[in-house]
């Protein structure tokens, strides 16, 4: 099936009843892209993270979009939505510009286009992530492959905070390490951890839809009896020291913890951050530095940063 896009430039007061017009009309699935959105707050109490294109977005007003199926009637469904829409100025609606435009939409695109997210990806030279309803086979003896359904939970264990994650995972884990993942979401660091042979990972998420997705994932990956999931808020009441801890959360979460994190690692240990943009890769930095870490490495894909920080072996601010 081939598919239209309508693009209405209105109001955010028409959003509701354009909404509605869409849906009589046979649409599937409206779109709402209001440029407030840019400059929302975005620290929630998941602390996910968020990445929005500027370029979606209109500088004023908002787009309504929607997805029509191509058809011999689309011309007369597209005029009876433009009259629908500019009849609401007769209940005192404002509909602003009422710019409507017409795009044909690559089926793939639009029908498939999020689950480009989720085939086989080789992620580092060791590890490939595996959605968990694709077959897929090792290419090479020594891959290991992590299983994932992320459900409802961040994330496909593709974006680039959880990718610069693994990879510094995979250079830092020894064999015997005890490790600590702050903000497990899907258990994909977990998971990783696990498969580099780490002997045991606590995983700790404040959320209990990450903490459900977690315990599934790590189940399907045959590594339950090396990680204890649980729900918890950061590292309050974390009390076992670890080689490792990885957390891959925004950078002001990151501020928070950064002393606990200095507590909890062994000396010579290792602290992972990422989650952190540009713009806040100095304050983390700084956070690490005074909380007794060393930087010892600070990685850069896309936008996002991730910091590798070692607890001196021998910390004159105690262990
Ligand atoms: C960006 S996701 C990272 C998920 C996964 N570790 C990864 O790398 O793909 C951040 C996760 O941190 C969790 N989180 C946010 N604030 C937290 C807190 N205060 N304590 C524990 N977990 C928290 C969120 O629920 C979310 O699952």
């Amino acid at each position: 099936m081939r598919w239209s896009e309508i693009s209405i430039h209105t109001t955010n007061e028409a959003i509701e009843p354009i909404s509605n017009i869409l849906h009589e009309a046979g649409a599937s699935g409206v779109v709402i892209e209001d440029p407030r959105e840019l400059t929302k707050e975005r620290i929630d109490k998941f602390g996910e993270i968020y990445q929005l294109d500027p370029e979606d977005y209109p500088d004023t007003g908002v787009l309504v979009k929607a997805y029509l199926s191509v058809n011999s009637f689309l011309a007369e469904t597209v005029d009876g939505i433009k009259t629908a829409v500019s009849n609401l100025v007769a209940f005192d609606i404002d509909i602003g510009e009422n710019k409507v435009e017409i795009s044909e939409v690559n089926e793939e695109e639009w029908a498939t286009a999020w689950k480009k997210y989720y085939n086989p990806v080789k992620i580092s030279s060791t590890f490939t992530i595996v959605p968990t309803w694709e077959d897929y086979e090792p290419v090479s003896s020594d891959e290991l492959i992590i299983e994932l359904d992320p459900g409802m939970a961040f994330g496909t264990g593709t974006h680039p905070t959880t990718v610069m994650c693994i990879q510094a995972l995979e250079r830092t884990v020894k064999k015997g390490d005890r490790v600590i993942d702050v903000g497990t979401g899907s258990g994909v660091l977990s998971i990783a951890a696990a498969l580099l042979e780490a002997s045991h990972i606590r995983a700790l998420d404040l959320d209990d839809v990450a903490v459900t997705a977690a315990r599934q994932n790590i189940e399907l990956n045959n590594v339950a009896e090396k990680i204890t999931v649980s729900q918890g808020n950061l590292l309050n009441e974390q009390t076992e020291k670890a080689e490792v801890i990885v957390a891959n959360i925004l950078a002001e979460v990151i501020l928070l913890f950064a002393d606990d994190a200095f507590k909890l690692v062994e000396p010579g240990g290792t602290f992972i951050t990422s989650g952190i943009i540009q713009a806040k890769k100095q304050l983390v930095k700084d956070k690490l530095t005074e909380s007794g870490f060393s930087i010892e490495e600070v990685v850069t894909m896309e936008d996002w940063v991730a910091i590798i920080a070692k607890k001196p072996s021998e910390s004159l601010r105690g262990s």
